[in-house]
């Protein structure tokens, strides 16, 4: 069994302990102030009341999780560790920071696994001593809750350790693994989010539609639609002759832009940079951010499959 531990306490990090010690694991999480390791520990909390409101878990479940937890500061607390979830900064310098306490603490057997968004395994292999042992391990939120993780090997990653990270996620923390077989910026699904929001904001931007519009659309067609079936099993099912029709006439007026948009600009400089600012695309003010947060999880409490601690 792997001995775990979870390098930043924040939104990632808390969800990433969450998982581990939902499935048994003792897990050490370091945090780099007290304030942030309070919050840490009571977004876990938090996370562990969603699921017993829901009937998937049980006051001692919870009770049980928290005893297998330890939040601390100081990195030494890492030593013995075989497994470590990094999900600090998405910054290299950050990255590079963390990956040298945690080398200077741990065997040269631990697994260093990042929840990077966007950067390459290349990039992380070319900061650390031990490139052979580090693999992306990319979640999506609530990363507790969401099933899936891309996994990326850098070119010097070891086979060995894609093996146990696998088993890990797959076999122990109910996790479906999508293997990358070359190592690119944003992975997978941050790819094809990212070409979906440029178009969104870029629509909005050409008046065409509004966020609501969007999202009702998006909800309604891409959601429901791509829940059931693939996005490519979709494209041969219409056929390549319609689908080159399509792209022919709409390739030619896409987004391309490789510029940040004027409203992504627009908001950081006023200061209305999403939900925890109050505004972003919407008016949060105006919208029911708890029930938003359990409309996020909504569709995962089925499947949910975990080796709950006693
Ligand atoms: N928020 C998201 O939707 C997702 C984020 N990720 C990735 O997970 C990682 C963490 O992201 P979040 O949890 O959202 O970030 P966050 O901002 O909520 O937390 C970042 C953590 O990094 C720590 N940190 C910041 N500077 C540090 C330093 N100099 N030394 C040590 N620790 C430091 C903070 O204390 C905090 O614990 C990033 O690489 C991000 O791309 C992956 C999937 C989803
Ligand atoms: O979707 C997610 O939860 C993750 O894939 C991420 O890496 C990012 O935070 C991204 O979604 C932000 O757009």
């Amino acid at each position: 069994m792997e001995k775990i531990g979870v390098y930043g306490s924040g939104v990632i990090g808390a969800c990433e302990a969450t998982l581990c010690i939902g499935n048994g694991f003792e897990t050490v999480v370091v945090g780099h102030s007290a304030p942030g390791l309070e919050r840490c520990r009571a977004a876990i909390g938090k996370n562990w009341d969603d699921l017993i409101a829901q009937g998937l878990a049980t006051q001692r479940n919870k009770e049980a999780a928290m005893e297998l937890l330890t939040l601390t500061d100081d990195p030494a607390a890492l030593a013995g560790r075989t497994f470590i979830f990094e999900a600090v900064a998405e910054d290299l310098t950050v990255k590079q920071s963390v990956y040298a306490a945690v080398e200077a603490v741990c065997g040269a057997d631990t697994i260093l696994a990042s929840c990077t968004s966007s950067l390459t395994a290349a990039a992380l292999a070319a900061l650390v001593e031990r490139p052979e042992r580090l693999v992306i391990a990319h979640p999506f939120q609530p990363a507790h809750m969401l099933p899936l993780v891309e996994l990326v090997p850098s070119e010097r990653t070891e086979p060995a350790v894609l093996d146990r990270a696998k088993t890990l996620l797959e076999g122990r923390l109910d996790r479906q693994v999508v293997l990358l077989r070359r190592d690119v910026p944003g992975l997978l699904v941050n790819r094809l989010a990212q070409a979906m929001f440029r178009e969104s904001l870029y629509l909005i931007e050409q008046g065409v539609a509004t966020a609501e519009d969007i999202d009702k659309a998006v909800k309604w067609a891409v959601g429901k639609r791509y829940a059931s079936i693939g996005l490519l099993e979709y494209f041969d099912e219409v056929g390549f002759q319609l689908e080159r029709d399509i792209a022919a006439n709409v390739y030619p007026s896409l987004c391309d832009t490789k510029d940040i948009q004027g409203i992504v600009t627009a908001g950081l400089e006023s200061g209305k940079t999403g939900v925890a600012a109050g505004q972003g695309l919407y008016d949060w003010s105006k919208k029911d951010v708890a029930e938003f947060r359990m409309r996020k999880q909504a569709p995962y409490f089925t499947d949910l499959n975990w080796n709950l601690p006693e």
